[in-house]
């Protein structure tokens, strides 16, 4: 089995920050720090991409990195002994995984750690593509947020893991136990975890997830976003309702609207477009695209082109719509019949 030893070590590391991010959220001590961009960041995004890049390169040590955050913010607003702190606190109480994934010890090892997420990508070579939170509004919501993890080689995402702190394991279960892991490897299905169990191999107490080809647009279930800016509620609600979907959409933030899907908890993630000029993120879809790929779902553009993970930070294409192999081309015919066969009605729904 290929991708064995970077499965199992993206597993180690994703738990480990998923872990640290949550014992963040539960404290209720994050506070959003605002980025250049205007968008938030946290300490918890901070610690997460420092404790993954740190063990990506303690085994991988020639592997370049694509992550979203930098320590410019952490420099200048002196965060270090804060984010330090929380490292040091999921250091001790995952020792076990210490010696594989190593530990971060002072504000340099830190510091040097998040500025290695700064490659540009691309299409030749082995690169990560990290997320270390996704849906950080979410998570200063006290939402749902994810941890993301992808390996991506030549261009083509391999690995892809998503820690879900909050996440029940069921949506629909009431009393549902909270918290997972979701795993996939290219060609090798997708598993799920639950969140408090030793990760001892990638598959050992995995249990392998699917969705639902044989549902009709009657009993489909929609996922999309909670926040306005980030994708389109008014054209996601057109397109639900032309495919005369009985169900409410479920709105939920972050990459976990992928696990969901790949877990059979839903048919449909439709992600709209709000501005014409954005462009996604390789980060925020990676992981969850191949989650969707291997329980058996297709994951494209708004137009139904292919997602190209390899074309550098940012995908070059506009928004996603991820589901069932039997719903994905009704849904890209129905997008095209409200936006146009190249989106020249976009601008109807989209700022610039
Ligand atoms: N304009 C626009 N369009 C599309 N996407 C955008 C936009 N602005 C930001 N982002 C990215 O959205 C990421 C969070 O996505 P979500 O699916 O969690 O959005 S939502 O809050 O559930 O609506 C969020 O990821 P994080 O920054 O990791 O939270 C951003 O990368
Ligand atoms: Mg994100
Ligand atoms: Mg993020
Ligand atoms: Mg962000």
């Amino acid at each position: 089995m290929s991708f064995v030893k970077e499965a199992y070590i993206a597993q180690l590391a994703v738990k480990r920050a998923s872990l640290l991010t949550k014992r963040i959220a539960d404290e209720h001590l994050q506070r959003g720090i605002e980025k250049k961009d205007k968008s938030p960041v946290t300490i918890g995004d901070f610690a997460a991409q420092a404790v993954i890049i740190h063990s990506i390169l303690k085994n991988f040590p020639e592997d370049l990195i694509v992550g979203e955050e930098d320590s410019s913010l952490i420099k200048s607003q002196h965060l270090e002994p804060k984010i330090l702190k929380k490292i040091d606190w999921v250091q001790k109480s995952d020792s076990v995984s210490n010696d594989k994934l190593g530990v971060i010890t002072n504000a340099e090892e830190l510091c040097l750690a998040v500025d290695k997420g700064n490659s540009k990508g691309g299409h030749k070579g082995r690169i990560w593509a990290l997320d270390p939170i996704d849906g950080t509004s979410g998570f200063l919501r006290g939402a749902q947020y994810a941890v993301c993890l992808a390996l991506i080689v030549d261009g083509v995402v391999q690995v892809g893991v998503v820690g879900c702190p909050h996440l029940p394991h069921s949506l629909y279960e009431k009393d549902s136990k909270i918290g997972g892991i979701y795993t996939a490897v290219k060609g090798q299905g997708a598993y799920f975890q639950d969140l408090a169990a030793a990760v001892t191999s990638p598959y050992d107490s995995s249990h392998p997830i699917h969705l639902h080809n044989d549902y009709d647009f009657s009993k489909a279930r929609v996922v999309e976003g909670v926040e306005k800016g980030h994708s389109s509620h008014e054209l996601q609600s057109l397109i639900e309702s032309k495919l005369k979907i009985a169900q409410p959409p479920v709105r939920l933030d972050s990459q976990v609207k992928y696990c969901a899907v790949a877990n059979g908890d839903a048919e449909i993630y439709l992600r709209l477009p709000t501005s014409l000029s954005y462009r996604e993120k390789i980060w925020d879809h990676a992981s969850g695209w191949l989650l969707v790929h291997e329980s058996g779902g297709i994951v494209t553009d708004i137009f139904g082109n292919k997602l190209d993970f390899g074309s550098g930070r940012t995908l070059n294409s506009q928004g996603v719509i991820a589901a069932t192999a039997t719903l994905h081309p009704e849904i890209i015919k129905t997008v095209k019949d409200l936006v146009g066969e190249h989106g020249q009605m976009l601008y109807r729904f989209c700022s610039a």
